[in-house]
Formats: structure tokens, sequence, C-alpha cells
């Protein structure tokens, strides 16, 4: 595949590189247990009430992050690539989720005001905000971004393949975050980070790097990953 070819399709930047050499905690996050038993049917409703609840809290703080990056996208001088209208289209479809999880809380009868934080979303959440601050470098905050976005599209897309056994029932969840749009969206967050980790590569090699971004993008990462995988045991936990 030409380059050009390969970078439209996201394939061949960095961040395709981290993902195959953390590709066990990729999978990790992005085939869960708690997905897999989705996809086959046998996934126990408490659990998914639970994960339901947790993730309207987690939502609420998402945007906020989301927020945070929007800023950055604005403040990056060469925002010709039209990252901000990228980034704005995502907090769009945020504001669209909390309304649908509002419905989907009453359909399920879970109440949303009643819900507490557990412990891995209050430290999922913890973490995004110390992402939020100005300190936080761009590259590192749109990477963040993409990784959260593009875990669900992968979990979710995974349960609305051809041969599944996902309940009628949850079928509207993960379509919500698996999608094409959804998926195509992801894809444009991917570009974008792409496109700053080379630079940002490009700069250390050129020895213009103050603090190493590309260090810190894989760093903050991989710990997405692993706070994906604590929220979605949280769900299936009985604490
Ligand atoms: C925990 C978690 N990760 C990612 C997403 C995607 O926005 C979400 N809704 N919740």
């Amino acid at each position: 595949m030409e380059g050009k070819a390969k970078e439209e399709a996201g394939k061949g930047g960095v961040i395709d590189t981290w993902l195959r050499k953390h590709r066990l905690i990729y999978i990790g996050a992005t085939r869960h247990p708690f997905i897999l038993a989705i996809r086959d049917g046998t996934v126990n409703y408490s659990s998914f009430k639970k994960w339901l609840g947790q993730d309207y809290i987690f939502v609420r703080e998402f945007v906020a992050f989301a927020a945070s990056v929007l800023i950055k996208a604005w403040k990056e001088s060469d925002d010709s690539e039209g990252d901000t209208e990228v980034i704005l289209g995502g907090m769009a479809g945020l504001h669209d989720e909390i309304a649908w999880f509002k419905k989907e809380a009453s359909k399920w009868g879970v109440e949303l005001s009643e819900t507490i934080p557990q412990k891995a979303n209050q430290v999922y959440c913890r973490f995004l905000e110390s992402l939020m601050s100005p300190e936080v470098d761009y590259t590192v905050a749109i990477t963040v971004f993409w990784a959260i976005e593009a875990v669900y599209q992968e979990s979710f897309a995974h349960c609305l393949e051809p041969d599944t056994n996902t309940p009628p029932e949850l079928q509207e969840v993960c379509q919500r975050w698996g999608n094409d749009g959804f998926g195509q969206y992801c894809h444009s967050l991917k570009k974008i980070a792409n496109r700053l980790l080379e630079k940002a590569s490009d700069d250390l090699i050129m020895g213009k790097a103050g603090d190493d971004v590309l260090k810190k993008a894989e760093v903050e990462l991989i710990r997405v990953l692993e706070h994906e995988v604590e929220f979605w045991n949280m769900s299936r936990g009985t604490a």
C-alpha cells in the first residue's frame, strides 16, 4: 500500500506501531470478557446496568476533557487542518450521548441521579482531569482522546459483526459506538494524532523537541488502555 493510501487508511502511522507493540493490553481493552459476553448473548443484566450507570458518570467527565482538547486545538497555530471541527463534531455527539443515556437508563430502571462513581471510575476520571491541564501538550491530549473513543468503537463494533448473538435489546447500545459514522469520526481523530506524532518524532530527531512528547503520548495511551480494562472489570465486579 502506497504511503498516501496507507496514511488515509490510518495504517503505517505511529499509532499502529504502538498498537502492535502493546497489542496485549489493546486486545484486553477491546475484546474484554464483558464485551464478549454481550456479543455471545450471555451478559449478566445487572453487570450491564452497572456499566450503564457508571458510563454516564464517565461521559459527563469526558465532556470537560473534550472541551480541554478543543482549546488545545484552537491554540495550536496550524489549525488549518480543521482539527477543531472534528473535535467539535465529537462534542456534538456527546450532547446526543447524554440524552441517550437518560433514555436508556429509564428503559432499564437505572436511577442515574443515585448512581455513585465506583473506584475504577473515580481513578479514570482523575486521570482525565490530570490531562486537562494546559501544561499537557495537544499531541498527548489528542492521542488520549482518540484512544478513549477508539476502544469503544472497536469493542461495540465487534458485537455487531455477522454471526454474533448480541441480544436485540442491546443492539442499540452497540450501534451507538459501533456504527460506521462513529468509526469514521475515530479515523479522523487518528489521522490528527498521527500527524502530530509524526511531527513530534521529526522534532525529536532534529533535536528541536523540548520534553519528549512522543514518549509521554505513548505512556498515556497505555494508561488509557489500562483504565479501560479496569472500567470493564468494574462493570462485572460484584462490588
Ligand atoms: C469508559 C469509557 N470509555 C470510552 C467511552 C467512549 O466515549 C465511554 N463512553 N466510556
